[in-house]
């Protein structure tokens, strides 16, 4: 089976000669959810601006191949790249600048020259995965922080991608936010990499778990064995929220 997402050797140093990547070899195959965990500057968005070719080898700082289902991460590739990796970024507010959700959600789409009917239907498609179908009249910046972090969702989804990129998608919800959105993500039918440092949230949702840290990969597994290998959190600078232990979450709740 081809995988959705291969990534061989991938090593990068920034122009300043900052090396924040060493060989990163990751393959995720279709249907998989995939957890990317690690400390603060292991490196997990250089390897996320990797996977559309926002940086890559071609830049000259770096090594290593990226492709999406079978595709090379190259520069003339970059316009179909774009289709096939959907990021959802941090701040949804990078992702929202048309005056009302229904234009923003239709941006991605109508560029593929997607029109009328089908246009309509993609958006609409879009919105309801996420729950936000009755906000598609409303301008972004009057919606919830919670709220334009679902419509980022939608921007992406709209465009039907291969693989489902989200940087921290738990961070700045409330509970029950946090909650929505994870039975958001758990109902989609798509490929996952989640960025995260919410531990619980890649528990709940993601079988597999990778580690980077020092820019290299340190683990890769089920999310459960990595969250419980005490030595392996400690040495790299996971921990968990205080009084959360996978121990005891029950097993048949848990994905995979
Ligand atoms: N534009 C840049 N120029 C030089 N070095 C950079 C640049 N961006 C990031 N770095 C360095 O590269 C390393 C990896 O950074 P990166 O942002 O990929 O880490 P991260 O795992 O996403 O961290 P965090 O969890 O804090 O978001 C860090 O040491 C960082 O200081």
């Amino acid at each position: 089976m081809t995988p959705v997402l291969d990534l061989q050797g991938v090593a990068f140093a920034y122009p300043d000669g900052h090396q924040a990547l060493f060989g990163v070899d990751l393959h995720v195959h279709p249907g998989e959810r995939v957890a990317l965990l690690g400390p603060n500057g292991a490196g997990k968005t250089t390897l996320v601006l990797h996977l559309n070719g926002i940086l890559s080898a071609e830049s000259g700082h770096g090594e290593g191949s990226v492709s999406v289902s079978g595709l090379p991460v190259t520069r003339k590739n970059l316009l179909e790249i774009r289709r096939r990796v959907g990021i959802v970024f941090q701040d949804p507010d990078d992702q929202l600048f048309m005056g009302s959700v229904r234009a923003d959600v239709a941006f991605g789409p109508a560029n593929l020259g997607i029109k009328g009917a089908a246009l309509e239907r993609r958006v609409m498609d879009a919105l309801e995965q996420v729950g936000m179908a009755g906000f598609a009249d409303r301008p972004p910046h009057h919606l919830s922080f919670g709220q334009r972090r679902r419509v980022a969702v939608a921007t992406v989804l709209a465009m039907e991608p291969e693989i489902l990129v989200l940087d921290e998608p738990s961070s700045n919800l409330d509970p029950a936010s946090r909650r929505e959105l994870a039975d958001i993500l758990r109902g989609l039918d798509v490929t996952l990499l989640m960025v995260t440092h919410d531990l619980p949230y890649a528990l709940e949702l993601c079988p597999r778990s990778v580690v980077l840290s020092g820019g290299r990969v340190v683990a890769d597994g089920r999310t459960y064995d990595v969250l419980t290998d005490d030595e392996l959190m400690r040495a790299h600078r996971l921990e968990l929220p205080w009084g959360f232990d996978p121990r005891t979450v029950p097993v048949d709740s848990l994905p995979g």
